[in-house]
């Protein structure tokens, strides 16, 4: 068998084309424009390339974007202040501040420093916990985006077991949760977990969310499921350059599994789309606006 491709490069410029869609209509009709403030602390070169696509994506829909630079030794008060204002801006609907952050800098107090509604990252614990009670919340985008893709082989994720490898409050947790919103069989793995092999073979649905390159091996996977890939991971190659490699070991689990996402243009290319439709969400939510459609 060889799996299927989930193409999160169609998928992303899909959704991205029906949020620009309705940004369009919130401008005409209620002269509302929904506007992203992006903090990225130091120069991580990863980082960087991140920060950008999110900036042009952003303006793409047709959306404000706002890029917030900083040294990576500023201070945490100058950063707080930073975020204070843009909790304040009219104009800001949506605010991110790209992790990890530099030493120095607490990331839990920053993160609750954000106006919960304007969380559009949903790492605040009032969306966390809103998101982990069954409520409407702003839910992290990485997790949304692999709902998305997994309905695009599926429809519905009732009653399937799924593993989620992974525990971090920006991807594994979050998607846990929204997991057993689509009414889900949840098992979550992590550092401590025994014997991870065996738990996956039990999967239907398989999301490696784990930072290990190509982790996830052949014989982990039950034949036929799907594997949902998270992992972004820069390792050199033979030729001394370097390249992206997820947390499956893509080629080899590819002949196995039912469907598969690729890195790049898997799930990387949805977080950045939900990232736009989280915005959107803010935006219409903070001017009173009915949900967008999207
Ligand atoms: N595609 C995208 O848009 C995004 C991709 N990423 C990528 O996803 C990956 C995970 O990111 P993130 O969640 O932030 O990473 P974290 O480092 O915060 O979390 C990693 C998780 O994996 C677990 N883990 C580590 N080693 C093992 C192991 N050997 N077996 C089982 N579990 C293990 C850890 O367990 P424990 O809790 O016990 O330490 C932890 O829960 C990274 O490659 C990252 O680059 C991240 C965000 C967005
Ligand atoms: N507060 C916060 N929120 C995040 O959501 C967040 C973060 N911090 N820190 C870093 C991680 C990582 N992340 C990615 C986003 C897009 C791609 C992406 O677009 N990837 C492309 C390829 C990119 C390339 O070629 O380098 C793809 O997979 O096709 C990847 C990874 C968001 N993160």
């Amino acid at each position: 068998m060889t799996a299927r491709i989930i193409d999160g490069k169609v998928i992303a410029a899909d959704l991205r084309a029906q949020v620009a869609r309705e940004v369009e209509r919130v401008k005409r009709d209620h002269g509302l424009t929904p506007g992203l403030a992006v903090v990225l602390v130091g120069n991580d070169p990863a980082s960087e390339v991140y920060v950008r696509s999110k900036h042009t994506q952003t303006q793409a829909a047709g959306m404000a974007s706002f890029e917030h630079k900083l040294p990576a030794d500023v201070s945490q008060d100058e950063l707080l202040a930073l975020i204070g204002k843009l909790n304040r801006d009219p104009a800001v609907h949506g605010i991110l501040v790209q992790l990890p952050l530099p030493k120095g800098l607490e990331t839990e107090v920053v993160i609750n420093a954000i106006d919960p509604a304007k969380d559009v990252d949903g790492l605040h614990p009032h969306n966390a916990g809103r998101l982990a009670g069954g409520q409407p919340a702003l839910a992290p985008c990485t997790p949304l985006g692999c709902i998305i893709l997994s309905k695009t082989v599926h429809g519905s994720l009732e009653g399937m077991n799924a593993i989620v490898i992974g525990r971090s409050n920006l991807v594994g947790r979050p998607l846990v949760q929204l997991l057993l919103n689509e009414n889900a069989t949840v098992t979550i793995a992590h550092s401590r977990s025994r014997d991870l092999p065996a738990l996956t073979a039990r999967a239907d649905l398989v999301y490696a969310a784990v930072g290990r390159p190509e982790m996830v091996k052949r014989d982990w996977i039950k034949p036929g499921a799907t594997v949902i890939d998270v992992g972004i991971n820069r390792i050199p190659t033979a030729e001394g350059k370097t390249k992206l490699v997820g947390d499956v070991a893509y080629a080899e689990v590819a002949e196995v599994a039912g469907a598969i996402t690729p890195v790049p243009g898997g799930v990387g290319q949805m977080t950045v789309a939900c990232l736009l439709v989280n915005t959107l969400r803010a935006a219409c939510a903070i001017a009173g606006l009915p949900k967008p459609a999207v």
